[in-house]
């Protein structure tokens, strides 16, 4: 007997996705359903393309099929994304989802999580913007390789001028940085900083993107009131490394995205040179600055802890290089840079869901 359209659908609504605790044809991720004969095709469209749960959906459709319409049936399944946004995004339309990188200290690794996060998210497939808006010292000019670049701009239809982000590896890019001399401070404090970083995002021709990742200046200052009040975040990134010092300043960070006027959904905490592990033994994990504070701190403030990221020389080379580490293969930081991108735009997703629910 023809297997139906209606059978297929009537299975898969047996299929739940976990974070979004609705079946995927509630869902409305069952796309361009076909059936010829004993083969049934279709789409499955998800919320990001860095999903975790990408094989395991994939299995449980296969599955739920099999036991509700035809053992035998031939399942073939296209997996695609189509990112979605929160539903208060007022100005900034064609940016879906901006995240930020922040941290309580200087020197933790902000700009490395930020940068290795666009590239992860954008080998994933998604369309990827990164704003380098440490005004202090701006990093991805060098962690880019593009300390002499500077950015175009053009006209638009109604005569205004926007810049054009350079575009490296597949990500857009636009720095602070890349507005002043090399080798010389960038000159803007207090409101003309405010300024220059909100024209990074609103005369900006952006095109469209999934995710606009904004590396911020460490501390608590006039840049994160700037952008927090000024456009409609996602969701923020907390870095820390293991020591008490840059815990203790990890915590007014974090308080900082909870308090009234700000109230940014914090997405996790990431934990940076957390172990020391040599090249020739990676199995050994040395922690010589103390283990677990990290997991303490995201526990106290009752948000993910989105991973550990070892001390590993090539992650230095290669920022010094303009490579981002994340463009090499190395199994060990393919699985801790994948891992924690994808609990990022995982959480994102089911905020987004959460906000369409409300
Ligand atoms: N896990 C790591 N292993 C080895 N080196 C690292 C690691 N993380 C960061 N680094 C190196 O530490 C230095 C500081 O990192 P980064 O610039 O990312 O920190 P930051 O918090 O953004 O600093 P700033 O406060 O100056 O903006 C860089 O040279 C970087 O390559």
């Amino acid at each position: 007997m023809q297997i139906s359209p209606q059978q297929v659908l009537d299975a898969l609504k047996n299929v739940e996705d976990p974070d979004l605790k609705k079946d995927l044809v509630t869902l409305n991720m069952i796309k361009d359903l076909q059936i010829a004969d004993n083969q049934i095709n279709f789409t499955l469209e998800l919320t990001t393309p860095a999903c975790p749960m990408k094989e395991m959906l994939k299995n449980a459709c296969t599955n739920a099929i099999k036991h509700f319409v035809s053992p035998t049936a031939e399942v073939v399944i296209n997996v695609t994304s189509r990112v979605t946004q929160p539903s208060n995004s007022s100005s900034l339309d064609n940016i879906k989802n901006i995240i930020l990188v922040s941290s309580g200290k200087g020197g933790v690794g902000k700009s490395t999580v930020a940068s290795n996060l666009a590239v992860v998210l954008a080998k994933d497939g998604a369309k990827v913007g990164l704003i380098d808006a440490d005004i202090y010292g701006p990093s991805v000019p060098t962690m880019f390789d593009l300390v002499d670049a500077k950015p175009g701009a053009e006209e638009t239809a109604d005569g205004k001028t926007k810049i054009l982000p350079i575009e490296k590896y597949g990500i857009k890019l636009l720095s602070l940085g890349f507005f002043a001399d090399p080798g010389q401070p960038v000159p803007w404090r207090g409101p003309m900083a405010s300024n220059g970083v909100k024209q990074l995002f609103n005369d900006t021709n952006w095109g469209e993107l999934d995710y606009l990742i904004v590396d911020l200046p460490p501390g608590t200052g006039d840049i994160h009131i700037t952008i927090t009040q000024s456009f409609p975040i996602s969701g923020a990134v907390v870095v820390t490394t293991p020591q008490q010092v840059a815990l203790a300043d990890t915590h007014k960070g974090l308080a900082m995205f909870r308090m009234p006027g700000i109230n940014i959904p914090i997405l996790g905490v990431i934990e940076n040179m957390s172990y020391f592990t040599p090249a020739e033994l990676p199995e050994n994990k040395y922690y010589i600055f103390g283990k677990g504070g990290g997991t303490e701190l995201a526990a106290r403030f009752d948000v993910p802890f989105l991973g550990e990221i070892p001390i590993i020389q090539s992650i230095s080379e290669a920022g010094d290089k303009g490579k981002p580490v994340a463009l090499n293969q190395n199994p060990l930081l393919d699985v801790v840079f994948g891992d924690i991108a994808s609990k990022i735009a995982q959480q994102i997703s089911i905020n987004n869901a959460q906000m369409v629910n409300c």
